[in-house]
């Protein structure tokens, strides 16, 4: 990074934020895989950078009350096109956060996680800092001391927002912001970010503006006096960029009223988009395919996996929340049924539940799956707590019941000694490699295995006109034989119960 990206071009509608969110249908997206080699960087180091933390040596000058520099988070930018196309929109943060005793590598993972979060969504990373402190400061998130180092740090490096690990309260954003003179957003806000950028369905988008605005309510704030003229300058500059900054005081009933508006519409269009939604589900499971739902953390690599199962062509990319739409395709079982895998939206830590919320659709894919396969990527710093946010999520939608296959993702990047401590974790998993192909196979037969079984034994010969019939048995159902005899095709097969009564007509007599 060498020269400040002082954006302060588009004052005109970042100054209304309302108007912003709400414009942002027709702008988003455009663009975007830009940004997809620097969040790859970020993504790299997260998943290999175990040693990244900090050294020796600032371990030992750390005094209880001191910030810590989380190393190796700076976003490097790749060549001239990118720093100019950055320059247009994007915003120079510092990430900061707040961890307890013991619980420092986690906070460093997570701060990792953010990184990748906020340079997904389009920002320059400048620098990441953690206080240890038992809980975030009630009023200001980073104690008072700290909040005054980071204003000094914000105005020697130049940024322009600072990202917090956790949500804050609107009260705090607004203290911390007071103190610092920029625009403060937290982790919530990045996500909401991203989804806007990537949703691409009609129900999709408005499902997030629904979640903006939702996150948006009751944090509009004016900025009166507190800003100085300069720094307002300097968040003016994020015209198109991440979180929400509020209008002046005299406009904010106005917005209000505006946004609720906005937000009652929004829920009338999703309502009426329901009944497509359900008739669609409503038809596979009438035709009892059986439905397998793909799930995992984000970046874990379920799309990949889709595609090795499916050759289904669906986006893969090394950047956060590259599927918001959830994709279902076909596939047919070594017996030769069919069924369905969906692929789903990643999770995340701390998902906001405005977006729990709003992907309730794409979730009810996981919620009525008959199989759950549950992608973990095993090169990851800490599976376990992605496993254990993942399945909070499944335990949410109401699919806890739903048999789930755990498959390690990204074998070929795990050592032999990672692999013992994951079988450690999962005993009952599989090592699969969607770039590789190693384990799918494997995988597959587990699926296969717990999938729901046809279970009635039927002799039925079927005239020759019926091959529909024929065909359907081999579809859904499990054909044991079949022999072709003058009168018809003789089959004998397993059946699921709702076939039993339409092939009794048929049904050889011992
Ligand atoms: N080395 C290796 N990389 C993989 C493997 N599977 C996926 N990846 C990479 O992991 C990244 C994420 O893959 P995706 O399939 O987009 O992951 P996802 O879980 O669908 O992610 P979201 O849709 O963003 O939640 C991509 O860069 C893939 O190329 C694997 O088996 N080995
Ligand atoms: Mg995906």
């Amino acid at each position: 990074m060498t020269e400040k990206t002082e954006a302060t071009t588009e004052n005109h509608d970042s100054d209304d934020v309302v108007a912003r969110v709400l414009a942002r249908a027709e702008t988003r997206a455009a663009g975007y895989s830009l940004f997809t080699n620097s969040a790859a960087q970020a993504l790299q180091r997260d998943t290999t950078g175990r040693e990244s933390g900090f050294d020796g040596d600032q371990s030992e000058r750390e005094d209880r009350q001191a910030l810590r520099r989380v190393v190796g988070l700076s976003t490097e930018l790749e060549d001239v096109t990118e720093v100019e196309y950055r320059q247009l929109r994007i915003e120079n943060v510092i990430l900061i956060g707040v961890y307890t005793q013991g619980s420092l590598t986690d906070a460093e993972n997570s701060m990792h996680e953010l990184a990748a979060l906020a340079e997904t969504a389009g920002a320059v990373v400048l620098e990441g800092l953690l206080q240890r402190r038992p809980t975030p400061d009630p009023s200001t998130y980073f104690g008072k001391g700290k909040a005054h180092e980071l204003r000094d740090l914000v105005q020697s490096l130049g940024a322009d927002t600072v990202i917090a690990d956790s949500e804050l309260a609107p009260s705090q954003r607004r203290a911390l912001e007071d103190v610092v003179k920029v625009k403060v957003i937290d982790r919530t806000a990045v996500i909401l970010d991203i989804f806007s950028q990537h949703a691409k369905s009609r129900e999709g988008k408005a499902q997030v503006e629904l979640a903006q605005l939702e996150y948006l309510l009751p944090r509009l704030r004016g900025w009166g006096d507190s800003m100085s003229r300069q720094a307002g300058g300097q968040v003016g500059g994020a015209g198109a960029g991440m979180g929400s900054r509020g209008p002046g005081e005299t406009k904010i009933e106005l917005d209000r009223r505006r946004i609720h508006t906005r937000m009652a519409r929004l829920r009338k269009q999703i309502v009426e988009m329901k009944p497509a939604r359900d008739a669609k589900r409503a038809n596979r499971k009438r035709n009892a395919v059986p439905s397998v739902a793909i799930a995992g953390y984000t970046n874990a690599g379920k799309s990949s996996l889709l595609n090795r199962v499916t050759r289904a062509g669906v986006l893969v990319e090394n950047a956060l929340f590259a599927t918001l739409d959830s994709t279902v395709r076909k596939t047919t079982a070594v017996d030769g049924r069919q069924y369905t895998f969906a692929d789903t939206v990643g999770f995340v830590r701390n998902l906001p539940h405005q977006l729990v919320e709003a992907f309730r659709s794409t979730l009810e894919e996981v919620a009525d799956a008959d199989v759950i396969i549950h992608v973990v990527d095993g090169a990851h710093p800490d599976p376990a707590s992605q496993l254990a946010t993942v399945r909070d999520v499944i335990g949410e939608v109401g699919a806890r019941g739903i048999p789930e296959i755990v498959a390690f993702n990204k074998s070929d990047l795990i050592s032999e000694s990672d692999r013992i401590v994951l079988r450690g974790l999962e005993p009952r998993s599989v090592f699969v490699s969607a770039r590789t192909g190693e384990g799918i196979a494997e995988l597959l037969e587990m699926v296969e295995q717990a999938l729901p079984k046809p279970t009635i034994t039927v002799d039925v010969l079927l005239p020759y006109e019926r091959g529909d019939l024929v065909a359907l048995l081999h579809d859904h159902n499990t054909v044991l034989s079949t022999d072709y005899e003058e009168a018809g095709t003789r089959v004998r097969a397993l059946v699921n119960p709702e076939y039993e009564q339409a092939l009794e007509e048929f049904a050889v007599s011992r």
